[in-house]
Order: C-alpha cells, then structure tokens, then sequence
C-alpha cells in the first residue's frame, strides 16, 4: 500500500545542533503510529517539519501525494494534516466552541464580499462548520462543557477542546504531541480510546509522539525510535520491548553522544 506519510533521509540542524539527523519512515492509512524516545531525542522537531512549523535542512516528506517542499507551510493544513501542540495553544478566553471552529479555518473560501453581503458561499460554508464542530463535540462527549469559556476548564478539558479543533480541519493525519502527559490514569484511558476512534470511525491516521508507554504499547500498530536525532528502531511494540537498542536508550549512558552529535555546521 502507498504510504500516506513518506519521510527520506530528514534531518534538521540548529547552528551546530544536529536535531534531526537523516530520519526516514512511513506511516501508512488507517495506521495509529507513535514516535518515542528520551527527552531530545528529536520528536518534537520532527513533528514541527511535518507540520510546517520547521523547514527540513535536508530530505524529504512525501504527504498523501505531494512533496510538502513545493507547497508553502500554511497550506500544510489545508492538505490535510492536523496536530495538538505539546503545550496547549488553545484561546483561553474563548469559549469551546469558539475554539473549535478555529480549526474549521482552512476550509473557507468566502470573499469579504461574500461574507459582508452573507450570501451563498458564506452561508454554506457557516453551515458546514457549525456542523462539522457539532459532530466533533458530540464525538468526543463535551457536549456539557459546550460553552464554557476554555481557560476554566481542567487540564484534561483542555486537552481533549486541542483534540477538537484538530479534528474540525477534517485532517487526514493527525499529529498528537504529548496528548496524555499530565493526565491521570482515567483522562488517559479516555484519551487511548479517543485515538481509536479516530483511526476507526472516523478513518483518520495518526501519528502521535508520546513519552507514556501504556498507551503506546497499548494502541500502535508500529513504533519509530529516535535518540539523539537518529531513528535506532522500527517495529511493533512487542518488537520494541525486547530491542535492546531501545532499553539502552532510555536506561542512558549517552551523555558522550551529545557531544558526538553536536557539530560546527551552519543552520542549513
Ligand atoms: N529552535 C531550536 N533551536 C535550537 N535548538 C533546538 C530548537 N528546537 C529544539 N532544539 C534542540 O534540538 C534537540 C531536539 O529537541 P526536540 O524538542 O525535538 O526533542 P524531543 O524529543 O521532542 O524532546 P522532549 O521529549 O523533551 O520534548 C534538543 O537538543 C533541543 O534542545
């Protein structure tokens, strides 16, 4: 099956800092995947060029089709790949819905014309979102907490309003940073089940980098290793288990490969 993500030889340096370093991987359709690995490992800036936060120094990232190079960053979303932010970035003063159909903002084509004259095309497109944003909020049981301002809410509330204007850009990739760091065991267990039911129901795949190892474990059909910008491992979780690349990588001793990786190249 063609692959719906297909990253080459990636890699990202800052000044002398390798972050990235010649990564490759594929996330085929209907996959849940995650990316793991210690704390630098290079997770975070993976996901920020996939998403077009960050431009790649070298590589490549193939998305549903397209070379993502040729297309400019904030048409990232509008191709179809959504993400939560491993700190939430959500407007706290917002209510959820509001917030929600933030999310919807990729799929408007009015005019100011359109939109000062309300006509057709506007119409249509509030529509859409309206119900679009219902569905979500229905799908990830919030109704309660519908019109609540954001910055009220728990932590967890928070998080799964992230997960919802995520979705409202109907992404066919979902990236998820961090989803469950800071969650309890039951906000977690939510949150597995959510990510299920995405891939499930509402066939979107996902790709998540998560440091909790139960979910991980649990629900990944593969898992991508990274430490120290390098990809060390590649399979499914019982594969990663028993590799004894992976064990040593989080049990450390890496403190001189921080130095190997650190070099004197420019930011390219
Ligand atoms: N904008 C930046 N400028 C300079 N260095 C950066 C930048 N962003 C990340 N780094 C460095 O790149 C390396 C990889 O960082 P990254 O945040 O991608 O790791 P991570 O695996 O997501 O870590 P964590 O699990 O702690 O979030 C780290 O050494 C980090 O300090």
């Amino acid at each position: 099956m063609t692959a719906l993500l297909a990253i080459e030889n990636l890699s990202k340096r800052f000044g002398g800092l390798q972050a990235v370093a010649d990564v490759s991987l594929q996330v085929a359709p209907g996959e849940i995947c995650s990316v793991i690995g210690p704390n630098g490992a290079g997770k975070t800036t993976l996901f920020n060029m996939i998403s077009g936060v960050l431009r790649p120094s070298s590589g490549s990232i193939g998305f549903d089709g397209i070379d993502l190079a040729t297309i400019p960053p904030w048409r990232f979303a509008a191709a179809g790949i959504g993400r939560t932010f491993q700190n939430l970035a959500l407007f706290k003063h917002g209510t959820v819905v509001e917030n929600i159909l933030t999310g919807r903002h990729t799929h408007l084509r009015s005019t100011v014309l359109d939109a000062v004259l309300w006509f057709g095309r506007t119409r249509r497109e509030e529509i859409s979102a309206r119900q679009r944003v219902e569905h979500i909020i229905e799908f990830l049981e919030i109704e309660h907490i519908r019109d609540a301002v954001v910055g009220t809410l728990s932590y967890g509330q928070q998080k799964r309003v992230e997960l919802a204007r995520a979705l409202a850009c109907e992404p066919k990739l979902l990236l998820l940073d961090e989803m469950v760091s800071g969650m309890n065991q039951e906000e977690t267990e939510d949150i597995a089940r959510f990510v299920l039911d995405i891939r499930d129901e509402l066939g979107i795949t996902v790709l998540m980098i998560e440091h909790e190892m139960r979910i991980v474990m649990d629900i990944s059909d593969r898992v991508h290793v990274l430490n120290f910008g390098r990809k060390i491992a590649e399979g499914t979780p019982d594969d990663i288990r028993r590799d004894p690349a992976v064990a040593e990588a989080y049990l450390g001793g890496n403190r001189a490969a921080t130095t190997a990786r650190t070099t004197t190249g420019a930011d390219a």
